[in-house]
C-alpha cells in the first residue's frame, strides 16, 4: 500500500493574504468564520484557524525544478522500473495548474513537468543498452465529457481549416480498469520526437479567455507516456504507464460572470471534477473509519488531520472489493481509475492562489487533497510474459522434448527388453538350451553363440558353469570302457538338442582313436560325477587321461594319448575361454551401461 503524496502549490502574487502561513508542511491558514457572508475582511470579526497537511509545501517563489525534483523524480524513477504514476494538478481556475505540468513558454526554465519527464526519462535510458525498450505518447482532453484525441494523425494531415478530432470513447474494462477507444499512441524513439508530440497536443488543446484568467484550459489534459522495456536476455516485459493530467480549473460562475458558452463550460468543467470528488470520498471514506478525518471545532481551531494510512491499509483493501466507487460518473474517474486506489505511485499538486477573494476555493482545494491523502493505491510492478518470447521458447521447448522422448523411448526399447530378460530366471529350457548352444560351439556347428540367442548375462553365465563343468570333466576323454565314458560328461552339460532324445558323442576307443559313440540317454547325462582318490591323496576324476587335470606325475605319460582330434578339441576349449573372457568383459560393460541409464 501507497498513499497517494499531496502536495501545495502557492500561486505567486504581490497581494498574498496575510493571514497565513506555513509551518513544516502544514499550512495555517486564518479566515473569518463566516467566509460566505463575508464579502471583506472586517476587523475584530472572529477567526477560524484552518491547519492542511501536505507532503511539501512549495512557497510562491518555487521553482518549477523545485516541483519536479520534490514531486516527480519518484514517480519517474518508479515508472522507469515498471511502476505505474500519476502526477495530477488540481485547483482554482487561474493558480498554475497548466504552468505547473506543462510549463510556460516564456523561459526554458519555466518548463513544466512534462517536459522535464521526458528528459529525465530519456537520460535514464540512455543507461540500459541491455534493453528492448519503447516509449509510446499519447495525448488526450476531455472537454465537457467527451474525450479527444489532442495527437490524431490523421488531423494532422487534414487539408481543412477546422481541425476535427476524432472522439475518443472510455470504457470500463476487465476489472473495471479504463479503456480508452481510439486513442493513438504513437512511438517516440527521441527524446525530440517525444517534444514534437507534447507541442502538437498541448497546441490542440481547448483554451479560452476568461474574466481570470485568458488562457483558461477548458478541458482535462492527460498527457501519457507509455514504457515497455525487456531485457535481452530476458522473457519478462515491464510494462508503466505515466499519467500527467493537468485538470480543469474549478469556477464559480457568480463570481466570475461569465455566460453563454463559457458558463456551459464551467458547468460541465464542475460537474466533472464534482465526480471526482465523489470518487474521492467514496475512496476516502473507506480508508479512513468515519470520524477520523474531521472538522474538529474544537475552540476556533478547525483541523484536518491527516489520517495513519498504514492502520486502514488492509482494512481498506478489503472494503473495496464490496464498496461501489463511483468511477462510471465521468470519462476523467474512469480514466484514472487506476490512479486513484489503484495501482499506480499518485501524487496531486493542489494549486491555490492566496488572496483574500479565493479563500474560499482554496479552503476547498485544500479539503480535496486531505480526502486524497487519505487514499490508498496498491503499487506493483508490472510485469508480464512476452507472449512472443513465450511461444518461440515453448516451441523450441517442444523440439527438444519430442529429440528427449525420442532418444528415451529407444533407450527404455533397450533398457526394458534387457531388464526384462535380466529379471526373468532362467528356466530349465532355458539351461537346456544353453548345453545345447555351448555344445553346437565345441563341435563347431556354430560359429557365435551370441548369435544363437545368448545375449542376456544369465544365458551368459549358465554357459560358463557349462563349458567350467565340462573342463572339469575331461570333456573328450580318451576312454578305454566305452560305459565309461559316459562318466566323461558332466551332469550339468546336457548335450541335447531342441528336439531331439539323443546326441552322439565322439569318444575314443582303446586304439586311441576316435569314433562315434552310442547314443546317450537323459539317465546317463543326469549322472552325477564320480571322483575317485587316486595317487598322493589328490583328486582324480575318474576315467581322465587329460594332461590338463591329472597330477603333475602323469601328465607326461598321458600326453601321449592325445590324438589329433583332442588337441584340436583343447584349441577349441582355449578359444572358447578367450570368448567367454571376452564375453563377460563385454557383459559387465553391458550391465555397468544399464546401470547407468536406469540408476544415473
Ligand atoms: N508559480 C507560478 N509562477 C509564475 N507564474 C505562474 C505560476 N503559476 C501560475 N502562473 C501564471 O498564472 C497564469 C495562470 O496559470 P495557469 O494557466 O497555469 O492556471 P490554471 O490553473 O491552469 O488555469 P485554468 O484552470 O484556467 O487553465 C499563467 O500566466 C501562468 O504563467
Amino acid at each position: 500500500m501507497s498513499k497517494i503524496k499531496t502536495y501545495c502549490r502557492i500561486k505567486p502574487s504581490p497581494h498574498l493574504y496575510e493571514e497565513y502561513e506555513t509551518s513544516g508542511d502544514t499550512l495555517q491558514l486564518r479566515v473569518p468564520e463566516s467566509l460566505k457572508d463575508c464579502l471583506s475582511l472586517c476587523q475584530g470579526q472572529a477567526r477560524v484557524s484552518y491547519g492542511f497537511h501536505f507532503d511539501h509545501i512549495f512557497k510562491p517563489q518555487a521553482s518549477q525544478s523545485d516541483v519536479f525534483d520534490v514531486v516527480a523524480k519518484e514517480i519517474i524513477e518508479g515508472f522507469l522500473t515498471g511502476h505505474n504514476g500519476t502526477i495530477f494538478a488540481y485547483g482554482q481556475t487561474g493558480t498554475g495548474k497548466t504552468y505547473t505540468i506543462e510549463g510556460s513558454a516564456r523561459q526554458y526554465s519555466e518548463r513544466g513537468l512534462e517536459s522535464r519527464a521526458l528528459s529525465m526519462i530519456y537520460g535514464a535510458l540512455q543507461s540500459r543498452k541491455d534493453e528492448d525498450i519503447a516509449i509510446h505518447i499519447s495525448y488526450m482532453e476531455i472537454y465537457q465529457e467527451i474525450g479527444y484525441d489532442l495527437l490524431n494523425p490523421a488531423a494532422k494531415n487534414s487539408q481543412s481549416l477546422v481541425t476535427v478530432f476524432p472522439k475518443l470513447t472510455v470504457l470500463e474494462g476487465p476489472g473495471g480498469a479504463g479503456i480508452i477507444r481510439n486513442l493513438s499512441q504513437h512511438l517516440a524513439a527521441s527524446e525530440d520526437v517525444a517534444h514534437f508530440l507534447l507541442l502538437q497536443g498541448q497546441a490542440n488543446r481547448h483554451v479560452a479567455a476568461t474574466t481570470v484568467h485568458d488562457r483558461s484550459s477548458r478541458s482535462h489534459a492527460v498527457f501519457t507516456i507509455y514504457l515497455s522495456a525487456r531485457k535481452q536476455d530476458s522473457d519478462v516485459s515491464v510494462r508503466s504507464k505515466l499519467h500527467l493530467v493537468d485538470l480543469a480549473g474549478s469556477e464559480r460562475a457568480s463570481k466570475t460572470g461569465i455566460e453563454g458558452h463559457q458558463l456551459s463550460e464551467a458547468k460541465s468543467i464542475n460537474l466533472s471534477l464534482h465526480h471526482l470528488e465523489t470518487v474521492i470520498i467514496a475512496l476516502q471514506s473507506e480508508t479512513a473509519p468515519s470520524g477520523q478525518l474531521q472538522c474538529s471545532s474544537a475552540g476556533t481551531t478547525r483541523s484536518f488531520s491527516e489520517v495513519s494510512l498504514r492502520s486502514y491499509a488492509s482494512a481498506a483493501d478489503g472494503m473495496r472489493r464490496n464498496k461501489h466507487i463511483p468511477y462510471r460518473n465521468s470519462q476523467l474517474t474512469l480514466v484514472l481509475r487506476d490512479s486513484l486506489g489503484g495501482n499506480c505511485m499518485t501524487a496531486m499538486i493542489a494549486t491555490i492562489a492566496l488572496q483574500f477573494e479565493n479563500l474560499g476555493e482554496t479552503i476547498s482545494t485544500c479539503r480535496f487533497a486531505s480526502r486524497v491523502a487519505c487514499i490508498a493505491n496498491t503499487v506493483k510492478r508490472n510485469e508480464e510474459l512476452d507472449e512472443r518470447i513465450i511461444i518461440r521458447r515453448l516451441r523450441k521447448r517442444v523440439a527438444d522434448l519430442e529429440t528427449e522422448v525420442s532418444c528415451l523411448r529407444i533407450n527404455q526399447d533397450e533398457l526394458g527388453s534387457t531388464v526384462d530378460e535380466m529379471s526373468i530366471k532362467l528356466t530349465d529350457e532355458d539351461k537346456i538350451y544353453c548345453g545345447h548352444i555351448i555344445n553346437d560351439y565345441l563341435r563347431g556347428l556354430i560359429a557365435d553363440p551370441v548369435t544363437e540367442g545368448i545375449t542376456s548375462p544369465y544365458k551368459f553365465r549358465e554357459c560358463l558353469k557349462i563349458l567350467k563343468k565340462m573342463v572339469n570333466d575331461g570333456y573328450g576323454r580318451v576312454t578305454n570302457n566305452a560305459s565309461r565314458s559316459v562318466t566323461n560328461v558332466s551332469s550339468g552339460a546336457i548335450f541335447r538338442k531342441q528336439g531331439r532324445d539323443t546326441d552322439i558323442l565322439w569318444v575314443h576307443a582303446d586304439d586311441h582313436k576316435p569314433q562315434r559313440t552310442q547314443a546317450w540317454t537323459d539317465e546317463t547325462i543326469t549322472r552325477p560325477i564320480r571322483r575317485s582318490q587316486s595317487f598322493n591323496n589328490k583328486p582324480k576324476i575318474e576315467g581322465t587321461s587329460d594332461p590338463e587335470i591329472l597330477p603333475d606325475s602323469e601328465r607326461s605319460q598321458s600326453q601321449r594319448y592325445k590324438s589329433p582330434f583332442e588337441h584340436k578339441r583343447d584349441r577349441e576349449i582355449k578359444t572358447l575361454n578367450a570368448k567367454v573372457e571376452k564375453m563377460q568383459r563385454d557383459r559387465m560393460e553391458k550391465e555397468q551401461q544399464l546401470i547407468e541409464v536406469k540408476y544415473i
